[in-house]
């Protein structure tokens, strides 16, 4: 069956499968988007599905507040939608995404939301002057964006990448479109053959040094500054390609189901998705590959395992959950560590989640239904500033996941590092000095508290911990050394889990024993 296609100016014409000539109407939105008016649906099978959805992702993650981790699980965000936002915003829809092409949007997505800012130096460097690029259309940039990732970065043969990037911009925009892209992508095939890609050089003073190291490692330059001045120059560096470099996840087998970490084996065995144990943590293990299959076959679904990061597992062996115990989880949504701490009590004692976020509080409820955990959590919904105020309760743990930059996850939240400023960092952290001194107040004399987060920064983690301390006295630090490996320990006795030291997320705990009441 032939599928004839044309295009004239943005005006999209095609025959359909059964042969009917249609069009759709462009409009073009406040933030650049050409949205075409949906009339009955246009197929189009030239443009490669995963191509045309990873420019569709990309758009509504740069201008739409969509998030990356979200939309890479097939149902969730926009899965069930894709083909809806295809539509829209190109004027014509694709065949559906199979799992090759799914495994195909996750690359290219995360890949060039990762390369952004490498990939935007080199799209500059090649046009004839600056306003071609400070003027052009999103959607165009997008596309230019993924023929670039796929060309210098995926190693994608460049005659395929050119025709159907050159198509995409045709259709979805106009001819004139593609004919710009098709003239940068082939020189930018010529630079990339002839060894001669643009480069910036590493040179001047610390600020010029910086900007150079942000567009080679595609980071912000005042994150870029920011390791420098804490990790040094090597140190940095090597970060930035841990955050480039493709994630790898691991699952817990979910104890409260029942569910052990050698049935979760076997199933992988099964789904022939290769795994390891993790050597810190009994319920984990590793994958590199095969997600898609693991989230096909259900067992997230059946709330049989989870996913979760070993960095994140060892802030619940910092609290070490025992049976009996009443735990209360300051900042609790998602759930993820809540939901392990409650497979730990075996059924005995209780965790009470807050969380301010309404929305992502009922996940967690929801999540611990399907987990059959749901006899002991118990879930309350309230900005734990004032929780103290209206509650004489006092709990024997007390876990403290602030809310923080999120600085030691980026490799997996490929989105995360252009939307943190570096203003976001005071903000951060007056809030968590507010927050551990309300967390403070709910634990018993004798009892626990635990301060974490997935930052690697510093002024997060162990500064913060020495400013509560010169302001609650009644408390002192009681060292991580028999929750976690070595490997992990500081030498102030803090957990702490470096991407580049460990191949694990970045993640920081802090175990604050209270002595008595407050003076
Ligand atoms: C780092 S996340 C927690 C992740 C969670 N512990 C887990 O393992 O899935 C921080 C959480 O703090 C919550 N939060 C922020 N400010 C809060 C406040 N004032 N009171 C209670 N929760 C707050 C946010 O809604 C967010 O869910």
């Amino acid at each position: 069956m032939v599928v004839h296609l044309s295009c004239i100016n943005t005006q999209v014409y095609c025959l359909t499968k059964s042969g009917e000539s249609n069009s759709t109407t462009p409009i073009h939105s406040r933030k650049g988007f050409v949205r075409h008016e949906r009339k009955p649906q246009k197929l189009n099978l030239e443009i490669s599905p995963h191509r045309a959805v990873s420019a569709v992702r990309l758009m509504r993650i740069e201008f739409g507040g969509a998030f990356a981790d979200l939309l890479n699980e097939k149902g969730k965000g926009s899965g069930d939608n894709e083909m809806g936002y295809v539509e829209r915003t190109l004027g014509f829809c694709t065949r559906d995404l199979d799992d090759r092409d799914l495994r195909l949007v996750t690359d290219i997505v995360g890949g060039t939301i990762r390369w952004r800012k490498y990939l935007d130096y080199l799209i500059l460097s090649l046009c004839h002057d600056p306003n071609t690029f400070s003027r052009m259309e999103p959607l165009l940039l997008q596309i230019l964006r993924i023929g670039f990732y796929e060309i210098v970065k995926l190693q994608v043969p460049s005659y395929a990448v050119v025709d159907e990037n050159v198509q995409l911009a045709k259709i979805s925009l106009r001819p004139g479109a593609g004919n710009m892209v098709n003239g940068i992508l082939r020189k930018l095939i010529l630079l990339k053959e002839t060894n001669s890609l643009p480069s910036p050089q590493v040179e001047g003073d610390d600020r010029a040094q910086a900007r150079a190291l942000a567009i080679l490692h595609s980071h912000p330059v005042w994150m870029v500054r920011r390791w420098v001045k804490y990790l040094g120059r090597e140190e940095a560096i090597k970060l930035m390609m841990w955050n480039n470099s493709d994630p790898s996840f691991s699952l817990r087998a979910n104890r409260g189901k029942g569910f052990t970490r050698s049935e979760l084996a076997s199933r992988l065995e099964t789904l022939k998705v290769p795994y390891e144990l993790s050597p810190y943590l009994d319920d984990f293990v590793r994958i590199s590959t095969g997600m898609q299959s693991v989230i096909q076959d259900g067992l997230l679904k059946e709330g049989l395992c989870s996913v979760q990061d070993e960095s994140a597992g060892l802030v619940v062996s910092v609290v070490d959950p025992q049976p009996g115990e009443t735990i209360l989880d300051c900042c609790a949504a998602p759930g993820g560590k809540t939901l392990f701490m409650a497979a730990c009590l075996n059924g005995h004692g209780m965790v009470t989640a807050i969380d301010i976020n309404k929305g992502r509080l009922r996940i967690l409820k929801e999540t611990a239904k399907l987990q059959r955990l749901d006899n002991v959590i118990t879930t309350v919904h309230t900005d734990l500033r004032t929780f103290p105020e209206d509650n004489c309760a006092s709990y024997d743990k007390v876990l403290l996941d602030a809310p923080c930059s999120g600085l030691g996850v980026l490799s997996k939240r490929a989105d995360l590092r252009w939307n943190r400023k570096s203003e976001d960092m005071e903000q951060l952290k007056s809030l968590q000095d507010e927050l551990l001194d309300a967390a403070s107040m709910l634990v018993k004399p004798g009892g626990l508290l635990v301060y974490s987060t997935c930052s690697i920064d510093p002024e997060e983690n162990e500064e913060r911990v020495a400013a509560f301390l010169l302001r609650h006295q009644e408390y002192s630090i009681d060292t991580a050394a028999r929750y976690i490996s070595p490997e992990f320990l500081t030498e102030q006795g803090y957990y702490f889990s470096s991407p580049v030291r460990n191949a694990l997320d970045g993640a920081f705990a802090a175990r604050l024993k209270r002595h008595s009441a407050p003076n």
